[in-house]
């Protein structure tokens, strides 16, 4: 626990490498528990959220070795599916170990996952999805109990393209017998991912990054190496860096189609950016507002980025109307922000955001992972220094990020 301090007004400006995708490494971590020996995944970013579910993995037996960003796991001496031992409801994939761990282990015991507060997050698509999958599961005293004999592929409809539910699904069919379909799946990059992952491990799973998914039920599958793709929220983040204090900024290793959301608004607001091998954003000395942010599932504008975004929005010339379409209640970093200056009003799930000229730097608290890098973000542009203190909300999502944004010009320490 502590708190980032930040001294306000230094222009970001360089180059920076973007790492390994949380989102993506957590999943195909998990998945690596579908094959019996040792696979090795490259570009894992050290976060907090990894070591939790290295914790939880080494927990039912898993020998796991982390260094330089690469993650050897030896999946052979799992010796338990019962993971109600607490670690679980710290972090959001904790439920795909049930698709990951019953088909080859026919029970798993499980409590709710964790994650951000950002909503009520029910996983009832989960469930759904995996009941219709031959999985009985049954909910009590605040477990989760799978139990299957045999899993078979079927059809399955989600009621919303949820990034988690969609997973799960992917994980618990590719040892089903027969096929499942899963329409109105979601599109994210970090489900292309994880199949390209599983297809590696020797599975049948075409359709991801379209809203249908296809998956013919194997026998087996065996262990494999894989490189974890770049993290699309950070490099919007560092983007967002650069925007906010009228910086410039060079990305290394990022898949540019996974970011042209962000791209497509930067440059409405007034940045330049060019696309090449690397990008490169240049911002004007204060953006424009945007008139118009939804979020929406993938390829539309990113929940996770709705904070990051306001922030700059918080003090860009005129008025930005920003609806999360996502989550219900992912609007904590509102009052946060008001405390530096910025003027936003919140009706349910929309905020209205009149562009200030200046924030002042002031106390304030990350209450989640987003939430909190938009304040280092806004303190970034802010006039004297600012706290933002519970940084380990940050920390579950963005490796070194002081560290990187100091290498960057910024003035910011971890006290
Ligand atoms: C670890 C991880 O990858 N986290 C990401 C993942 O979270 P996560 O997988 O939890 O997000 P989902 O796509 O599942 O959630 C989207 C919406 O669907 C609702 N829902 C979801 C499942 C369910 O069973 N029932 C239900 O109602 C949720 O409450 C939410 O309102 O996708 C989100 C949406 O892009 C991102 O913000 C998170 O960063
Ligand atoms: C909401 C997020 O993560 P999680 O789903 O792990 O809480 C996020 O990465 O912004």
């Amino acid at each position: 626990m502590g708190k980032y301090k930040i001294v306000g007004g230094k222009k970001i400006n360089g180059s920076i490498e973007i790492g390994g995708a949380k989102n993506a490494a957590l999943p195909i971590i998990i998945a690596t528990t579908l094959a019996k020996g040792v696979s090795i995944i490259h570009n894992c970013p050290y976060l907090e959220d990894i070591t939790i579910l290295i914790k939880i993995l080494s927990r039912i037996g898993c020998k796991i070795m982390y260094q330089d960003h690469t993650l050897v796991i030896d999946t052979s001496s799992i010796n338990s599916t019962d993971l109600t031992f607490g670690l679980c409801e710290k972090i959001r994939p904790s439920i795909l170990l049930i698709g990951a761990l019953i088909a080859n282990y026919s029970a798993v015991n499980i409590t709710y996952p964790g994650g951000c507060e950002i909503g009520p997050r029910p996983i009832d698509l989960h469930l759904k999805g995996l009941r219709a999958l031959n999985i009985n599961i049954k909910e009590s005293h605040g477990n989760i109990n799978a139990i299957a004999s045999k899993i078979k592929g079927n059809e399955i409809l989600l009621d919303y393209p949820s990034v988690g539910a969609t997973e799960n699904i992917m994980l618990a069919a590719c040892l089903a017998e027969g096929k499942t379909i899963i329409r109105n799946a979601a599109k994210e990059p970090e489900i292309i991912d994880l199949q390209n992952f599983l297809n590696l491990m020797g599975a049948d799973v075409n359709g991801a990054g379209t809203n249908s998914i296809y998956i013919s039920g194997v026998d087996r599958l065996n262990p494999a190496e894989y490189t974890i793709i770049p993290d699309r929220i950070a490099a919007g983040t560092y983007m967002i860096a650069a925007a906010i204090t009228g910086g410039e900024i060079i990305l290394k290793n990022v898949i540019s189609e996974h970011i042209q959301p962000i791209i497509a608004k930067l440059k409405e607001c007034g940045c330049s950016i060019n696309t090449n091998e690397n990008i490169y954003l240049k911002a004007p000395p204060r953006v424009k507002a945007l008139d118009i942010i939804r979020t929406l599932p993938y390829p539309g504008f990113p929940t996770d980025l709705q904070a990051p975004i306001m922030a700059l929005m918080s003090i860009a010339k005129g008025t930005t109307i920003i609806t999360e379409t996502v989550f219900e209640n992912r609007f904590n970093h509102v009052e946060e922000l008001k405390k530096m200056g910025a003027d936003i009003k919140v009706d349910g799930r929309i905020a209205v955001i009149r562009g200030v000229d200046c924030l002042y730097g002031s106390s304030v608290a990350a209450k989640d992972l987003r939430g909190g890098a938009a304040l280092v973000l806004a303190g970034l542009a802010a006039y004297g220094d600012t706290i933002v203190d519970k940084n380990e909300h940050i920390d579950r999502g963005y490796e070194c990020f002081d560290d990187n944004l100091r290498s960057l010009g910024a003035e910011i320490y971890k006290i």
